[in-house]
């Protein structure tokens, strides 16, 4: 059976600032592969700190498990092996960023190539043939600065899905762009990663488009100076 690219439980992740804190619990989070999960709140409930800590980009306070893909990556944490972690990151996840992310003096094309590259897993045909489907066939030369920004998110899945991840991390992926290009973009990650085999965990603030795209909503419960991602989680 292949190992689900994302489990956590009891995981607790605390930010700082001052004299202030704020901390989120995780209960259990399991995404099997080709799940669409999206994690919802409002502002300043969580979801970034949720995204960083399941993209290993913050080390948690607190895990009674955190596993990529079967690797256990709360051992990694302990020991402080920071390559194996960003081994991790490369092979089997792909991120989509509010504004797209993408390395700037890198033509579109040589964007997601480099995502292929980092992966270990270059695949030229692969690359082109997901242009097309995502609309995109004919920017590949192009600077990601002469792009509209319903394009540059076009691109972005690009990169995030070129090096066929387990995972992908959006965070807020349509918040610069037109609702109705926000639509848009969110059914074509659902629909590429699924096509992928590719789990993909959301956070947004527009619950409703995200289910429009088929996504399964989890709500962050949020409290004075904490919030809580209840464990019905399973997708
Ligand atoms: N760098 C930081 N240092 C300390 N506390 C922070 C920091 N960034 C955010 N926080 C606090 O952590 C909490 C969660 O922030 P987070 O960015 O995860 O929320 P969010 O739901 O992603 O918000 P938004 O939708 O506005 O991006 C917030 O209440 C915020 O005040």
């Amino acid at each position: 059976m292949t190992d689900a690219p994302l489990r956590l439980e009891g995981v607790v992740a605390t930010r700082r600032a001052g004299g202030a804190a704020f901390s989120l619990t995780i209960e259990a989070l399991r995404l099997d592969p080709g799940a669409l999960v999206a994690v919802t709140g409002a502002s300043g409930t969580g979801k970034s700190t949720l995204l960083d800590v399941a993209a290993l980009a913050r080390r948690p306070d607190e895990a009674m498990r955190l596993e990529v893909c079967g690797t256990d990556a709360a051992a990694l944490w302990s020991r402080g092996a920071k390559d194996a972690l960003a081994g991790l990151r490369a092979r089997h996840f792909g991120y989509v960023l509010q504004t797209g992310g993408l390395v700037p003096f890198l033509t579109v094309g040589a964007n997601a190539a480099l995502a292929q590259d980092l992966a270990g897993r270059r695949d030229p045909g692969h690359l082109a043939a997901l242009a097309e489907r995502l609309g995109i066939g004919a920017l590949l030369a192009r600077m990601p600065a002469t792009l509209s920004v319903g394009q540059r998110q076009r691109a972005a899945i690009l990169r995030a899905l070129a090096h066929r991840p387990a995972l992908v991390l959006a965070d807020e992926p349509t918040a610069s762009v037109h609702p109705d290009m926000a639509a848009t973009i969110l059914a074509l990650l659902a629909e590429q990663a699924r096509q992928a085999g590719a789990a993909v965990l959301l956070a947004t603030h527009d619950a409703p488009a995200a289910r429009a795209a088929g996504f399964v909503e989890i709500p962050l419960q949020p409290g004075a100076a904490s919030a809580r991602l209840p464990a019905l989680a399973e997708a």
